[in-house]
């Protein structure tokens, strides 16, 4: 049960008791969100950041979630990427795919990695053409107010100094909004995290 809940038009804050809690709290809220976009439109369009969210997201390759969620039609991206090979320690994919990937039947075809074999720059434009056409084709719904994707869910992490995917604070990237998918080092972002891209965010700290 948390602990707090507060409920506003800006969102809504929990605050849960220990991780365990986290853990079954962040199933339930993911497990609902992907009925719902399935029931309203045949897939669930999930993005995925790295550090400790795959660890929270632990719950759902189990009962019951493993087998109530429809996983043959969850599509997934990824919010924050390193562009290292994808059996790097560092690939925020091979986390994902050795916490939850190889372990729900998600077909292969609806995951979206970035290319690791070019540059950031190119993986960044490669990766924004790759969801522009899945927008052309409605795997992903778009923004009702801009020609933006539009996910079901972006799930993020937060670090200890409130950095989420690589955006930092105080950062000028944080400025840069024309493009949705950026470079920067050696990482490709999203730009619009927060504001346009997304029905549902939810930020773990
Ligand atoms: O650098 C990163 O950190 C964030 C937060 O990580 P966490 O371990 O504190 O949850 C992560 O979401 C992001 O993908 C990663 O690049």
């Amino acid at each position: 049960m948390a602990l707090s809940e507060v409920n506003n038009d800006r969102g809504e804050l929990r605050i849960l008791e220990n991780l365990d809690e986290l853990r079954t709290d962040l199933a339930d809220y993911i497990a609902e969100l992907s009925e719902a976009a399935v029931k309203e439109r045949g897939v669930f369009a999930i993005a995925l950041s790295g550090g400790s969210l795959i660890d929270l997201m632990g719950k759902l390759c189990e009962a019951p979630y493993n087998k109530t969620v429809d996983w043959a039609k969850w599509y997934i991206f990824w919010a924050d990427e390193r562009v290292v090979a994808k059996n790097h320690s560092d690939s925020n994919y091979n986390l994902a795919k050795d916490g939850l990937l190889s372990k729900v039947p998600i077909v292969p075809s609806h995951i979206h990695s970035i290319n690791d074999s070019v540059s950031a720059e190119e993986a960044a434009d490669e990766y924004m053409f790759v969801i522009r056409q899945l927008v052309k084709t409605r795997m992903v719904s778009v923004s009702d107010i801009s020609d933006c994707p539009k996910f079901d869910l972006i799930l993020l992490g937060m670090g200890p100094d409130g950095h989420i995917a690589s955006l930092f604070p105080n950062h000028s990237a944080l400025n840069e909004t024309d493009e949705w998918v950026r470079a920067k080092q050696r990482r490709c972002i999203w730009q619009l995290i927060i504001s346009d891209l997304t029905a549902h965010h939810c930020l773990l700290g």
